[in-house]
C-alpha cells in the first residue's frame, strides 16, 4: 500500500507541475471504505506533507484507520458524505485543482451507490479540472471493463501492479484517461499467472512484421485473394486491394466483376484480375463490401475453397454470413460492434435471447470471447479499442488509433492490412521461428496475435496521417498511405533495440 500511494502521490506531483499548478495546489480525495480509500488518503498525506491544500471527502462511516489517521496528522481536512450533502460537497470538489477518485477498487461489486452515486453524478457535470483516478475509475469492472454509472472521468488513472483487464477494455477504458502504471512488487506474481487481456508493444510489433529474406520472391513473400466490393461499395475493393499491396504482400489477386477490377486496378496496378478462379493464394480476404448475388457467390466459392484448402481467411463484412458450422482458428472475422451482434444472433447456442448493439457495446470483453469460442475462428471487434479473442479465450486489445479513424473506407483498409499481414504469415505462424514462441503463444492462438499486429498498425497508421495534418481529420486513403511508414519504423526501431 505504501508503494502504490507514494507512487500515486509522485505522479499526481509530476502532472500539477506539467500543468505548471503545483505551488499552493488544492487537492481533493474522494475516499471509500476499501483499501483503495486507504491508497488515495496515505498519498493525499504525502501531498499534505509537501505543503499542498488537502481535502477529504469521506464516503463512508469506516475508512481505512491507519490511512486516515496519516491523512489528519498530516494536516488534511476531512468532511463527511451525508445524505443532503452530495451536491454542495461536489462544487467544493470541483473547485480544486486535482480529484483523487479512491471510492471502490478492485474489491467493487457493481457500481457507486445512494450519496457517493450522487456526489460522482455532480461531479461529472461539473466537470473538475483534473481528475485523477486510484487504480481504476471508481465504478469501472477491473476484469471486464464494464461499466456501472455513474462514473467519474478521470484524465489519467494510476494503477497498481498490473494494468487491469478493465482498463484496457471499453467502455471502462473509456472512463480511464492516460494510464499509468506503478510497479508495487507483485509483478512476477501477475506474470505467472499469466494476462487476462494482452496489448501487443511496438517490440512486440516489430518482433513478429514479417520481413522479406534476401532471397525472396514474390509467392513466397505471400499472395493474398480478394473477393471485395460490388456495384454499391465499389471503393471497399479499391481500398482492402491497395491497403493489402502496402503492406506488404508479395501479390494481390483481385476477384471480382470486371467493371470493378477496371476501378481496383487504376490506382494498384500491381494487382492481378481474375473473374473468377484466382489460381493459388496463401490466403483470402473475403467479404469487404461484398454485397449483390454475384459477388456473394464467389465469396461463398472462394469461402469454401479455402476450408478444403485449410488456408487462412479474413472475413469482413459480406462474409460474416458465409461462415460454416465451426471455423478454424486462421479463419479471423472483422465484425464492428452491430456485426458481431448479427453474428451471434445466428449462432444456435445463442438461443432465444437476442444480443443488440448495445449489448456488445457495454459488454466487449465478454462478446468477443463468445463469438470466438462458439464460431471456432479468431474475432477482431472493432472499435475504439479492438479487441481480438482467439477460440481458447487469449485476448489481445489495441487502442493505438484516433477517433478521426472513424470514417468510410477504414475498417477495408484494416481488412487489406490484415489480409496481407496473414498471407504472409501465414508459414511464421506454422512453423514457429521463435517470434511467437517468444510471446508465449500456442500454435492456435498465434492467429489472434497477427490480428492484433494488424489492429495496431492500422491504429498508429491512423494518428501519424492526422499528425501530418496537425492533428486534423482524416480520410481512409489517408490512413493507408502511412501505413508502409509504420511497418518501417516499426521494424527499425525493432532493429535497434532488440534483445
Ligand atoms: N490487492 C493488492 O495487492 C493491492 C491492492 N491495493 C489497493 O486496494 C484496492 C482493493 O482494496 P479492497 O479489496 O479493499 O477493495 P475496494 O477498495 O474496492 O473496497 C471494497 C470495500 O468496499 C465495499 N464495497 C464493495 N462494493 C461496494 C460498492 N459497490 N459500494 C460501496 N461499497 C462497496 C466492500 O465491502 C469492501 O469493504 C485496490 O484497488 C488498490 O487500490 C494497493 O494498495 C496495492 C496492493
Ligand atoms: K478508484
Amino acid at each position: 500500500m505504501q508503494r502504490a500511494s507514494y507512487g500515486l502521490a509522485q505522479v499526481v506531483v509530476r502532472e500539477l507541475k506539467a500543468r505548471r499548478r503545483l505551488a499552493g495546489a488544492g487537492v481533493t480525495v474522494l475516499a471509500g471504505k476499501g483499501n483503495n480509500g486507504g491508497d488515495g488518503l496515505f498519498a493525499a498525506a504525502l501531498l499534505a506533507r509537501r505543503g499542498m491544500r488537502t481535502t477529504a471527502i469521506l464516503a463512508a462511516a469506516d475508512v481505512h484507520p491507519e490511512a486516515l489517521a496519516a491523512f489528519t496528522a498530516a494536516g488534511g481536512r476531512t468532511f463527511r458524505l451525508e445524505p443532503g450533502n452530495a451536491e454542495e460537497l461536489a462544487v467544493m470538489c470541483a473547485g480544486a485543482d486535482v480529484v483523487i477518485d479512491a471510492l471502490l477498487g478492485t474489491g467493487a461489486r457493481g457500481g457507486l451507490r445512494d450519496d457517493s452515486a450522487e456526489l460522482v453524478a455532480s461531479l461529472q457535470e461539473l466537470r473538475p479540472r483534473l481528475v485523477v483516478a486510484c487504480d481504476l475509475p471508481s465504478g469501472v469492472d477491473a476484469n471486464t471493463g464494464e461499466v456501472h454509472w455513474p462514473v467519474l472521468d478521470a484524465d489519467m488513472t494510476v494503477t497498481f501492479g498490473g494494468i487491469k483487464a478493465g482498463l484496457m477494455t471499453d467502455p471502462g477504458e473509456g472512463c480511464a484517461g492516460r494510464i499509468e502504471l506503478v510497479p508495487i512488487g507483485i509483478e512476477e506474481f501477475l506474470r505467472a499467472e499469466g494476462p487476462e487481456v494482452r496489448r501487443m508493444t511496438a517490440l512486440d510489433l516489430g518482433s513478429v512484421l514479417p520481413k522479406p529474406g534476401r532471397r525472396a520472391h514474390k509467392y513466397s513473400r505471400g499472395v493474398l485473394g480478394v473477393v471485395a466490393g460490388s456495384p454499391r461499395f465499389a471503393g471497399a475493393a479499391v481500398l482492402s486491394v491497395h491497403a493489402a499491396a502496402l503492406a506488404g504482400t508479395g501479390m494481390v489477386r483481385y476477384v471480382g466483376p470486371e467493371s470493378a477490377a477496371g476501378l481496383v486496378l487504376a490506382p494498384t496496378p500491381e494487382a492481378l484480375w481474375e473473374s473468377e478462379d484466382p489460381g493459388r493464394v496463401q490466403a483470402w480476404l473475403l467479404g469487404s463490401g461484398v454485397d449483390g448475388e454475384e459477388q456473394v457467390d464467389r465469396a461463398r466459392t472462394a469461402a469454401a475453397a479455402a476450408l478444403t484448402a485449410d488456408l487462412p481467411v479474413v472475413a469482413d463484412a459480406g462474409a460474416l454470413s458465409l461462415l460454416p458450422d465451426r471455423c478454424p482458428p486462421h479463419w479471423i472475422l472483422t465484425p464492428h460492434a452491430g456485426e458481431l451482434a448479427t453474428l451471434l444472433g445466428s449462432l444456435p447456442s445463442t438461443g432465444e435471447v437476442a444480443v443488440t448493439r448495445d449489448d456488445v457495446e457495454s459488454r466487449p470483453l465478454h462478446f468477443v470471447r463468445q463469438a470466438a469460442r462458439e464460431t471456432g475462428a479468431t474475432v477482431l471487434l472493432k472499435g475504439a479499442t479492438t479487441l481480438v479473442a482467439s477460440p481458447s479465450g487469449v485476448v489481445f486489445s489495441q487502442s493505438e488509433g484516433t477517433a478521426w479513424m472513424a470514417t468510410a473506407g477504414s475498417g477495408d483498409v484494416l481488412a487489406g492490412v490484415l489480409g496481407a499481414l496473414v498471407a504472409q504469415s501465414a508459414e511464421a505462424v506454422k512453423e514457429d521461428d521463435g517470434a511467437y514462441a517468444r510471446l508465449g503463444l500456442n500454435p492456435e492462438d498465434r492467429w489472434a496475435a497477427v490480428a492484433a499486429v494488424a489492429a495496431s498498425v492500422h491504429g498508429r497508421a491512423g494518428v501519424l496521417a492526422s499528425a501530418d495534418f496537425a492533428g486534423g481529420p482524416l480520410t481512409a486513403s489517408a490512413i493507408m498511405a502511412a501505413v508502409p511508414r509504420v511497418i518501417g519504423s516499426l521494424n527499425a526501431e525493432y532493429d535497434r533495440t532488440r534483445p
